[in-house]
C-alpha cells in the first residue's frame, strides 16, 4: 500500500500552485483537507483514491465563510468562473442529448444563482472565459486518469518485480538475513519512486494547461500585420486559414482579479449583440493564456481599457501648444496609436482647465515615417507643475492603478482576442486624405473655399449612414459615448468587408479614390469599450421605449468617459450629478457632421475652430453657404441635452431625407449611364472589328 501524503503535503505537493490558488478562491471557501484529521465533516471530492478532500468545519452550512482567509472580491470572480465551468463540464456528461445538457446546466445555475452563490453572468456571458477553464479541467480529468492508470501499471510492475526478487532471494541459499533485509530495503525504494503523489510533483503548473490553448490565434489565423494600436488594445489584420478571408482581431490583455468580467467583456458582450450594416461585424472572441501577460507592461493591459474612470484625449484634442500659448500639433495621427490615451476625471479637468487657461503646453509628435510605437510627445512650457508629460502621467495611473495588484500579483493574466469585420479605413484617415487632396488641387485655397468641393451631397449621405448605426446602438438601449472620426470606419461597396476575398484592393487610398469616383463609402460604428447600457428612455426609437418614465440609471454612468473633442458638456463634468444618456452620441455626432462638411486648411485651424463650435460659435462663412446645416447642428450640441434631436428625428429631416431620393435617383441614374457605356462599348467593339475585316477585304482586293 502506498504512504498517504500528509494533509501539509498534499496540500503543498500534491496540487499545482496556480490550481490550489483557484481552489482557494472557492466561494465556499474551498480547501483540500483530510478527512482523517476532521473527523464528522462531509467528504467531498474523493480525488485521489482514500483520501478524502474535506471541506473545513467552518464552511459547512451554518459555520459560516472561513475567516482566515476571506475571500477576495476579485479571486472569488475566478472561484466563480470555475464552478460554473465543473458544472458545465458535469452536465455534458449527463445525457447523450446537447441540448438536454445545457437544460439541466442553467437549471443549476439558476438554483446556485438563487442561492447567491454565483450570479447571472457567469452563467451567460463568462461563456468565453469559462471555455479555457473547461479546457483545463479536461486536461487535469485527463491526467488524474492517467496517473491513476499509471499508478496501477506501476503497482503491478512493481508486485512482479517484487515476487520475483523475493523467488531469487530466496533460491540463493548462501545470503544471509542481513542481506535479505537490505535487499528488500532497496527494492521497497524503488516502489516509492513509483509513487503516484511523486508523479503529481511532476505533473505540469495549472497555468501551463492554458497554453494548450494558447495556439488557438496561431492555428486559425496568419498574421498579416498591426492594423494599430488603441489606448489599450492591438489590432492586427489577419488571414482565417480554413476559409481564407480576412479579418481585424484586437487583443487586450484581461487582468483577471482586478476588475468585474462583465466590465472587462464589455465590448464583447455588447458588440455580439449587434447586427447593422453601419456597425462593424462581430464573430466570435476568445481567450488565451499568454506567456508575455507574466511581465506585461502597462501598454494592453485592460485596466485602464475598461476603467470606468478614464478619459480618452485624441492627439487633435490633446491639442499641442507652443509657449506663446497657442495650439499647435504636427499630426492628425491619434495619439492613442502611440500607446496610451486614457486620463482619469481629474486629470482631464486639471488638463482642460490648463488647456483653456493657456497654461499647458503639450507638443506631440509622429514621425510618419517611423512605426506607430514612435509617435512620441513631450512637455513644453508647462506652466502648471500638475500638467506633466503625458507618459509621465499615464505611467502613474498605471501605477496607481496596479498598486493593490503588482503584475506578478495573483491575478490571472489572459489576452482577449475579439475577431471582427476587417475594415479598409476609418472616418479620421479619410478626413485628413481628403483634406490633403482638397488643398493640393486647390493651391493656397482656405476653409471657406474648400468648403464648396466637399461632395455636401456625398457627405450628407455618409453622414446618414452614422445616424442609422447611431440610432440602432440607441434603439438597443446602448449608448456609444466614444463617437469619434477614427471609432467610425469605413469601406466602400466592392471592398466591403474586404475579407471576402483576399485579392480586392483593401489600401486605405481606395476609400479616397472611390469618394473621387462618387461611389458611395459604407460607414460602420466600431470600438465598443466604452458602451455602456441605457435603461433610460430610449429616445432614438419609436418601437423600443421600453422604461419612458425610467430616469437614466446613474449607476451605469461614469463622468470622464469619451474624447475631449467630441463629449458632450455633460460627459466632461465629473463633479457634477448631471445625467446622461444617449443625447450624449448625439452631440458627438453634431461635432463629427461639422467636420465632415468642412475641410480644414490646418491642424491648428482645426483646433480653434472646434473648440469654437463647442462654444457655439461658427465660422462665418460656414453658416452663409450651409444654413440648413448649421441649424442641424446647432440642435445636436443644444447644451441641454432634452433639446437634442433623437437619431430618429435627425433620420427623417428633409435635409437627409428628400437626400436620400435625390441621391437613389442619381445612383439609378449613374447605374443606368454605366449599363448604356458598356453597351456603347461592346457595338464599339464590333464595329471596329467590322472595319478591320474590311480594310483586310480592301487589301486583299488591292493585290
Ligand atoms: N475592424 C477593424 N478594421 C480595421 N482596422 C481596425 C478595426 N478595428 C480597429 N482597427 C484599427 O486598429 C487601431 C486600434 O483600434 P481601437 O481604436 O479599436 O483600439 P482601442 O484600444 O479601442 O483604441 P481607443 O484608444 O480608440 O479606444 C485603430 O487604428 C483602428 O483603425
Amino acid at each position: 500500500m502506498r504512504n498517504s501524503p500528509s494533509d501539509e503535503e498534499f496540500a503543498q505537493d500534491a496540487l499545482p500552485s496556480s490550481l490550489k490558488k483557484v481552489l482557494d478562491a472557492l466561494p465556499l471557501g474551498f480547501s483540500p483537507t483530510r478527512s482523517d484529521e476532521e473527523p464528522g465533516v462531509r467528504s467531498l471530492v474523493p480525488l485521489y483514491g482514500d483520501d478524502k478532500v474535506i471541506l473545513p468545519r467552518e464552511t459547512q452550512p451554518g459555520h459560516g465563510p472561513i475567516s482566515k482567509n476571506p475571500p477576495n472580491s476579485t479571486v472569488t470572480s475566478q472561484g466563480r468562473i470555475l464552478l460554473v465551468s465543473l458544472l458545465e463540464n458535469f452536465c455534458m456528461l449527463y445525457h447523450k442529448s446537447p441540448q438536454r445538457n445545457r437544460e439541466l446546466f442553467f437549471t443549476l445555475c439558476k438554483m446556485l444563482y438563487s442561492m447567491g452563490i454565483i450570479e447571472e453572468e457567469y452563467i451567460e456571458e463568462m461563456a468565453a472565459v469559462r471555455n479555457s477553464y473547461m479546457h483545463v479541467f479536461r486536461e487535469l480529468v485527463l491526467q488524474a486518469m492517467h496517473s491513476i492508470e499509471e499508478d496501477k501499471r506501476v503497482a503491478e510492475e512493481g508486485s512482479r518485480l517484487f515476487s520475483l526478487l523475493s523467488q531469487k532471494i530466496s533460491s540463493q541459499t548462501g545470503s544471509s538475513s542481513t542481506e535479505k533485509r537490505s535487499s528488500t530495503a532497496k527494492n521497497e525504494q524503488k516502489l516509492i519512486r513509483f509513487e503516484p503523489r511523486a508523479m503529481f510533483g511532476a505533473r505540469p503548473a495549472f497555468d501551463s494547461l492554458f497554453d494548450v490553448r494558447k495556439g488557438r490565434y496561431w492555428v486559425d489565423f496568419i498574421e498579416l500585420h498591426q492594423l494599430g494600436k488603441g489606448g489599450f488594445g492591438t489590432v492586427y489584420k489577419v488571414r482565417n486559414r480554413l476559409d481564407f478571408r480576412d479579418y481585424a482581431v484586437k487583443k487586450v490583455k484581461l487582468r483577471v482579479s482586478e476588475a468585474p468580467l462583465h466590465t472587462m467583456l464589455r465590448e464583447i458582450t455588447s458588440l455580439a449583440q449587434l447586427e447593422h450594416p453601419n456597425i462593424v461585424r462581430y464573430y466570435c472572441s476568445w481567450v488565451e493564456y499568454d506567456d508575455e501577460s507574466a511581465t506585461s507592461s502597462p501598454e494592453g493591459s485592460y485596466d485602464g481599457y475598461f476603467n470606468n474612470n478614464s478619459f480618452s484625449l485624441d492627439s487633435t484634442s490633446d491639442q499641442a501648444v507652443t509657449n506663446n500659448g497657442l495650439f499647435m500639433y504636427e499630426s492628425d495621427h491619434e495619439l492613442s496609436a502611440g500607446g496610451i490615451s486614457r486620463y482619469r476625471p481629474a486629470e482631464v479637468q486639471r488638463l482642460s482647465n490648463a488647456v483653456s487657461t493657456g497654461s499647458v503646453g503639450v507638443e506631440f509628435r509622429h514621425d510618419k515615417s517611423t512605426t506607430d510605437d514612435n509617435t512620441s510627445f513631450s512637455s513644453l512650457a508647462t506652466s502648471d507643475p500638475s500638467v506633466r508629460n503625458k507618459s509621465q502621467m499615464d505611467n502613474d495611473l498605471y501605477r496607481s492603478s496596479h498598486q493593490s495588484t503588482p503584475c506578478d500579483g495573483p491575478g490571472l493574466v489572459l489576452t482577449l482576442h475579439i475577431q471582427m469585420q476587417l475594415c479598409t479605413s476609418n472616418l479620421q484617415e479619410f478626413l485628413q486624405h481628403r483634406n490633403e487632396w482638397l488643398l493640393d488641387t486647390n493651391p493656397g485655397a482656405d476653409s471657406s473655399t474648400l468648403m464648396g468641393q466637399v461632395g455636401h451631397v456625398r457627405i450628407l449621405r455618409l453622414f446618414r449612414g452614422i445616424v442609422e448605426g447611431v440610432a440602432y446602438i440607441h434603439s438597443r438601449n446602448m449608448i456609444h459615448r466614444d463617437l469619434k472620426p477614427s471609432n467610425i470606419f469605413l469601406d466602400v461597396p466592392h471592398t466591403a468587408g474586404s475579407s471576402s476575398s483576399p485579392s480586392l484592393p483593401s489600401d486605405k487610398s481606395c476609400i479616397l479614390q472611390a469618394f473621387q469616383e462618387y461611389r458611395d463609402l459604407i460607414p460602420r460604428i466600431g470600438d465598443f469599450g466604452l458602451v455602456t447600457t441605457s435603461k433610460v428612455t430610449v429616445r432614438d426609437s419609436n418601437t423600443t421605449v421600453a422604461h419612458p418614465s425610467e430616469t437614466p440609471d446613474i449607476s451605469q454612468l461614469t463622468f470622464g468617459v469619451g474624447t475631449i473633442t467630441y463629449a458632450s458638456p455633460e460627459q466632461l463634468a465629473p463633479t457634477s450629478n448631471k445625467r446622461y444618456d444617449t443625447a450624449s452620441d448625439i452631440f458627438s455626432l453634431g461635432i463629427i457632421l461639422f467636420e465632415l462638411l468642412y475641410p480644414f486648411a490646418t491642424g491648428m485651424e482645426r483646433v480653434i475652430t472646434l473648440k469654437k463650435l463647442r462654444e457655439g460659435v461658427f465660422p462665418e462663412s460656414f453658416v452663409a453657404a450651409r444654413p440648413k446645416e448649421t441649424a442641424v447642428i446647432l440642435w445636436m450640441m443644444a447644451s441641454d441635452p432634452k433639446r437634442r434631436p433623437t437619431a430618429v428625428e435627425i433620420l427623417s429631416l428633409p435635409l437627409f431625407d428628400t437626400l436620400i431620393t435625390t441621391v437613389t435617383q442619381l445612383h439609378g441614374e449613374v447605374q443606368r449611364h454605366k449599363v448604356e457605356k458598356q453597351q456603347l462599348q461592346l457595338e464599339t467593339d464590333e464595329l471596329r472589328r467590322k472595319v478591320a475585316a474590311l480594310e483586310a477585304q480592301l487589301r486583299d482586293q488591292s493585290i
